[in-house]
């Protein structure tokens, strides 16, 4: 079952594999048509009401159908009219307004209600409902209300698209007809709210790819894409190692983030801040993190509400690992595990929300499912990711497995990131994943916010190669991907 809001990303998803919108607005509108012949009297009038989204498109392409006469023999239809509610230069998509434009071109019945007032539903036998779908926003406004109410109260069949129109399909509890509808044809997926309406719910199939759904795309993006420059990220990690805590509380800022700070040991603080001047770093005693540390450190992170990154150059000395441990069996804000830390996470007891970053080797260490790069083939992927979902539900967090494909899994939803440039296996890359992670917790849902990030970080290597030449990403360095990031994240969805 999906929701509205996940409903227009898979679109949009599906836009992106190379199905249109105008492939699938065509299959939409066939299949309402199909529908209206099916329930039709004999020499019906066919009055389609439409809204100036998507949904209203949907419409014209139906009254094309209808109007086409039918091809097989006699026609139950007698006359269709199409009434838009609003002024065709205010449609609001441009493969909405080229299905008007059809209608308008073949001299079909076509009217402009300009007057919001002026409306009233005229006889008919059959209403086609096409005001409003997944779109809807807030309670339903004039002149859709009043026209809603004439088709409750008329005694013609109507017949919603997609949804009944002032139905909200992203928020279930307001499962509402108000236009009466006695058939609704929803397309690709029942919308959750529609099997307790008290109407005989269609699905059609519209030709969206399977592949829109299980692939993560740039819809996918469009749903955890942060909105305002809020909150911090606090990247415990460090000591051994200095560039890759760098590299991920950077990419927290290139994804979002107002701030972001790294707690290290003392003696690696002024060799991580000078590799980035808008980095704040908060020096702790010592060479490593140890156990003595862990008190104030999650203090702090829970005091500022931050988003925390545990992991990145940590190193594996038994006293920074058990810190670690330490560190997450108090802590009970949102936190992305990597690198040495991940070990830690399968016998680990935390109230903490978790996503979890493994490569295929941090993921056998884990406990999780073994397997080779690269993997190729729908089969052994199906395989791989039954998997790591069995892996993801016993964990009892959000796993993100990076690769050729990412595979991100929260034990009940699984989806694939194959994005990304060969020359995107250097060093670093990971450290990058793990703070474009964080950007998004700060604003979506775990798996949400970890399936955009797989795809943020994968589309900034492809962005970048394919500047430089379709070179593959050969000579890319983590650092380089840094200023992709925005770009990919706010510059590419739709929405
Ligand atoms: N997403 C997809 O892949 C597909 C979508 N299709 C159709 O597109 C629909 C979604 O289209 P859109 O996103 O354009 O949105 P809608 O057409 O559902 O609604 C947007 C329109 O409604 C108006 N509106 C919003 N809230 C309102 C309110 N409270 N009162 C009155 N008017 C309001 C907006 O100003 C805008 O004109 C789906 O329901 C479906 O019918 C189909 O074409 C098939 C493919
Ligand atoms: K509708």
């Amino acid at each position: 079952m999906l929701t509205g809001r996940r409903m227009a990303a898979v679109d949009e998803n599906a836009a992106a594999l190379g199905v249109s919108q105008a492939q699938l607005m065509e299959s939409s509108g066939n299949a309402v048509a199909r529908l209206v012949r099916e329930v039709a009297p004999p020499d019906s009038t066919v009055v389609v009401v439409a809204g100036r989204g998507n949904n209203g498109g949907d419409g014209f392409v139906t009254a094309r159908f209808l109007d086409g006469g039918e091809p097989m023999g006699e026609s139950n239809i007698e006359h269709v009219e199409t009434h838009l509610l609003g002024r065709a230069d205010r449609i609001g998509t441009d493969v909405a307004r080229r299905n008007w434009d059809a209608l308008v071109a073949a001299d079909a019945d076509v009217r402009e209600v300009r007057d919001s007032t002026a409306f009233s539903l005229p006889p008919a036998d059959v209403v086609v409902d096409a005001m409003l779908g997944t779109g809807i926003s807030g309670a339903m406004r004039e002149p859709a209300a009043t026209a809603a109410e004439a088709m409750a109260a008329s005694n013609a069949t109507v017949v919603s698209v997609d949804v009944p129109s002032g139905f909200d399909a992203t928020d279930p509890d307001a499962n509402a007809n108000p236009v009466g509808a006695d058939y609704v044809v929803t397309f690709h997926d029942i919308k959750p709210g529609l099997p307790e309406l008290d109407a005989d719910c269609r699905v059609a199939d519209i030709g969206i790819p399977a592949a829109a759904e299980r692939l993560v795309g740039p819809g996918d993006v469009g749903l955890a894409q942060p909105t305002s420059r809020t909150g911090r990220a606090y990247v415990v990690g460090g000591g051994p190692y200095t560039g890759a805590p760098a590299l991920a509380a950077q990419a927290a800022l290139r994804a979002g983030m107002e701030l972001s700070f790294v707690a290290a040991p003392t003696g690696v603080a002024d060799e991580i801040q000078g590799y980035a001047a808008d980095l704040i770093v908060q020096p702790y005693d010592g060479d490593r993190l140890t156990p003595d540390h862990v008190d104030e450190l999650v203090e702090t992170a829970e005091r500022y509400d931050d988003v925390v990154v545990l992991g990145p150059g940590l190193g594996s000395a038994d006293e920074s690992l058990a810190a670690a441990r330490q560190f997450l069996e108090a802590y009970t804000g949102p936190a992305i595990v990597d690198a040495e830390a991940l070990s830690i996470v399968p016998d680990l007891e935390t109230e903490a929300t978790l996503v979890c970053t493994p490569n295929a080797r941090e993921l056998e260490r884990m406990g999780g499912p073994a397997f080779d790069e690269p993997r190729s083939g729908r089969d052994e992927m199906a395989a791989i990711t039954d998997e790591i979902e069995a892996f993801a539900a016993d964990l009892g967090h959000v796993v993100l497995v990076k690769g050729a494909d990412d595979v991100v899994s929260d034990g009940e939803r699984t989806r694939i990131a194959r994005v990304g440039v060969p020359g995107m296996a250097v060093g670093g890359t990971g450290d990058l994943l793990a703070g474009i992670t964080a950007g998004l917790l700060e604003h979506a849902d775990p798996f949400e916010a970890a399936c955009a990030a797989a795809y943020v970080n994968g589309r900034a290597g492809e962005v970048l190669a394919d500047r430089w030449g379709g070179s593959g990403g050969l000579g890319i360095t983590a650092s380089d991907l840094l200023t992709e990031i925005p770009g990919v994240l706010w510059g590419e969805s739709d929405d």
